[in-house]
């Protein structure tokens, strides 16, 4: 079942079209992934899903409700992490914790909550006496104090130092694992990798690709596998010259074989026919990187 359905939305700021014509759609216990360069439309796109922003044209239904007429009904389950968590200084963090939670009929347990995220002892703590990271991670248990449906989850781990970023990964996963459908706008690409079902690309406002990670990385960058070899032999001059799709060059000593599907079996299948021997040999997969620099022309910018 579809949990999320956007269709054909647009959003223009004044001459700014943020968003163009975006159509996507989330399964139930989903966690789907969107990423692109800054100013992509990512936050613009989740917001119109979320109900917080209306779009111009298109239409949204998060778990068959229309966020513009029954966006009350739709508040109570959804979840929202927003990108800059702007509490009132003073306000301490379990009063936070507690207000949020008397917003919803079926609030989770916030203190269990707290500790999960590793703020256990920062209950009586200001919220401007907090570290950027412990901002965040409080951010990220007010999205899911409600006991959400659908959690959507803006830069999730922006300002984590690496261990704390494995950590709420973990916790994102557990969070799905109960049911939960999750949207996480990120710029980290091994982020959407480890977390992701499925990914759409974005960029300029368009989705340019929705699949799998392995899927964008299959279609998205043809030449998906790489081995490299110091033949013991010079190979001969038609080595694999009519596997379709496979490319043999050299670098130095070196043959370096690229190509799709089943490149490693093809490759030492050709070598044992010719007797040949391979020293050293190495094979690298093409990673999400990859393909989001053929889809966009460029690299992901991680700031
Ligand atoms: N309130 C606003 N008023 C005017 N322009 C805006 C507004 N919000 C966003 N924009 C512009 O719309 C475009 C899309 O912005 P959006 O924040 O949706 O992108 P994003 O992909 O989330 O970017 P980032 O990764 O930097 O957060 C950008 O050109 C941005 O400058």
């Amino acid at each position: 079942m579809s949990v999320i359905e956007l269709r054909n939305l647009n959003k223009r700021y004044g001459d700014t079209v943020a968003v163009r014509d975006v159509s996507l759609t989330v399964e139930q216990g989903e966690i789907f992934g969107i990423i692109g360069p800054n100013g992509a439309g990512k936050t613009t796109t989740v917001e119109m899903a979320a109900g917080l922003r209306r779009p111009d044209g298109g239409t949204v239904r998060v778990l068959g409700l229309d966020p513009r007429r029954d966006g009350r009904e739709l508040r109570r389950r959804l979840g929202m992490q927003l990108q800059e968590s702007a509490l009132p200084d003073k306000l301490r963090v379990g009063e936070a914790m507690r207000l949020y939670a008397s917003f919803y009929p079926e609030p989770a347990d916030w203190r269990e909550l707290l500790d999960l995220l590793g703020l256990g002892d920062k209950q009586n703590t200001a919220f401007a006496k907090l570290s950027g990271g412990q901002k965040q991670r409080l951010s990220i248990a007010l999205a899911l104090v409600g006991n959400p449906r659908v959690a959507f989850l803006d830069e999730l781990t922006t300002g984590l130092d690496p261990a704390a970023r494995r950590e709420t990964w973990d916790l994102i996963e557990s969070v799905r694992n109960r049911g939960v459908t999750v949207v996480l706008v990120s710029h980290f690409m091994e982020e959407v990798d480890r977390l992701c079902d499925r990914i759409a690309i974005i960029e300029g406002g368009r989705v340019l690709a929705v699949d799998s990670p392995a899927g964008l990385i299959g279609t998205a960058a043809a030449d998906a596998q790489r081995i490299r070899f110091v033949p013991e032999t010079p190979l001969p001059a038609d080595f694999l010259a009519d596997a379709p799709g496979v490319t043999v060059g050299t670098s130095g000593r070196t043959v370096v074989i690229t190509g799709g599907g089943d490149l490693l079996f093809t490759v030492v299948s050709a070598l044992a026919v010719a007797g040949i021997r391979p020293r050293e040999l190495r094979m690298d997969q093409a990673t999400l990187d990859d393909a989001f620099l053929t889809l966009t022309g460029r690299a992901l910018d991680q700031d």
